[in-house]
């Protein structure tokens, strides 16, 4: 750990960063990769600590004193700017960001990614201080090939797919699709911290995550979250495989997502922290233009991975069709295809994904399995018996 260096070869020193949402899946991560492989501090603000609690205790590891726990909600609590201004980044990964709850939690969904991220914007930018915000890939919405018709050629040449940061529209279906309340939250924020650069001297980096999966992604439903309960993909997939039951394609499945490990994406969020020069007043793709599936694709994926590391034998119909209505309700729509342009991370950061779908998929199918495989068996057993 002695004698880090930045991509400059310039020394890096300790800093105090302010994590915002650091008790979720990616504040997990991150906070695990700060405190084991480098010397900054962290004031860790969450809600819930399930996530990091092997790091908050016991006191002995060799972090102690490094990472601090402030059950805040940023909604309503005065505390928040204090931290803030203690620390000398922000970065804030605070939000509601489940698609279930955007077309039917619309209110929250807006309130949580938009009015709420305003007084971190404005405290950090009152008090000079620097501005990491956690946007989405969502902000592009639907591609431009999406609206050429089906047989079109065209629909195989980038220019009508490929997601560039400066370049790409973000083009949303109509207001009542309540689905994409959260994107234009995202995208509203994101010209916010934008316009607080431009006229106001605020230093921001803004980061698009490309569906970035692991481990303690989200819930699984009637083990550690709501049982009626619909987190994102990956965790839907898995409750279904740990149940021995079909997994539940949107729509038939269609949908294209590239897939990157949470692990490759942390380090690109680490070179973010530690090398402000390149990443202040950047807004960064993350993700892994290698890794695209369907969604039904991903599924078949999945259930062959997941007969590997447990050993049970798939289902002879591993799929089963559903409608979007049924699955999300009034108001769901998608995007069709989500391949994130890697120019502006490659040339700034020199960043590339490493791991391959099959293979993320294995280390996080077998930490689902290892997990959650005894807890759902026994949720499952008193379920038959009651
Ligand atoms: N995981 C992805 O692939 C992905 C993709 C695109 C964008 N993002 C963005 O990255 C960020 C983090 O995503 P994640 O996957 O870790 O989600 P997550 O839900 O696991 O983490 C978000 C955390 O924020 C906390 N939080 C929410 N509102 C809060 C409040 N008012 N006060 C305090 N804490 C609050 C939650 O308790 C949760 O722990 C979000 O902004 C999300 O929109 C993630
Ligand atoms: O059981 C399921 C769950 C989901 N799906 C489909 O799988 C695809 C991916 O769904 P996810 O729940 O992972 O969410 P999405 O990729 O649509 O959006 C996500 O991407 C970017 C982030 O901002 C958010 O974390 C979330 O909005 C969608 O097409 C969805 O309809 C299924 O077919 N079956």
């Amino acid at each position: 750990m002695a004698g880090r260096v930045d991509l400059d070869g310039n020394p890096i020193n300790p800093m105090t960063i302010c994590m915002i949402g650091a008790g979720g899946f990616i504040g997990s991560h991150l906070c695990e990769k700060l405190m084991s492989e480098t010397q900054h501090t962290v004031l860790a603000v969450d809600v819930y600590s399930d996530k990091i609690k092997h790091l908050l205790e016991p006191t002995s590891l060799p972090w102690n004193g490094r990472i601090q726990f402030h059950r805040i909600n940023i909604k309503n609590d005065s505390r928040l700017e204090g931290l803030i201004k203690m620390a000398d980044l922000t970065v804030n990964l605070a939000a509601i960001c489940t698609p279930a709850d955007y077309n039917t939690r619309p209110l929250d969904t807006i309130y949580s990614n938009f009015i709420d991220a305003l007084p971190v914007v404005k405290y950090c930018s009152e008090n000079g201080k620097r501005l990491i915000h956690f946007s989405t890939c969502e902000v592009y919405g639907k591609t431009i090939g999406a609206f050429l018709p089906e047989e079109s050629p065209l629909r195989q040449d980038p220019a009508y797919f490929l997601l560039s940061e400066d370049a790409s529209p973000c083009i949303f279906g109509p207001i009542e699709k309540q689905r994409w309340s959260y994107a234009c939250a995202k995208q509203l924020i994101e010209r916010l911290i934008y316009a607080e650069g431009a006229e106001n001297g605020l230093e921001f980096t803004i980061v698009r995550p490309f569906n970035w999966i692991g481990p303690r992604m989200d819930f699984i439903p009637g083990i550690d979250g709501p049982s009626e309960g619909v987190p994102r993909v990956l965790a839907c997939f898995s409750n279904n495989l740990l149940r021995h039951e079909p997994l539940k394609l949107v729509d038939g499945g269609h949908s294209q997502r590239t897939f990157i490990y949470i692990k490759d994406a942390i380090e690109a969020v680490s070179l973010m922290i530690e090398n402000p020069a390149r990443a202040n007043g950047h807004i960064f793709n993350v993700g892994n233009p290698n890794n695209e599936v369907t969604v039904k694709q991903l599924a078949e994926m999945m259930t062959q991975v997941y007969s590997k590391v447990s050993g049970e034998t798939p289902l002879e119909t591993p799929t089963v069709d559903v409608s979007s209505k049924e699955f999300y309700g009034e108001g769901y729509d998608d995007s069709d295809k989500r391949i994130p342009d890697m120019t502006i991370i490659n040339r700034q950061l020199g960043w590339n994904p490493k791991t391959s779908l099959w293979d993320l998929l294995e280390s996080t199918l077998t930490y689902q399995h290892r997990t959650y495989a005894e807890a759902v068996k026994q949720a499952m057993s008193k379920t038959t018996t009651n």
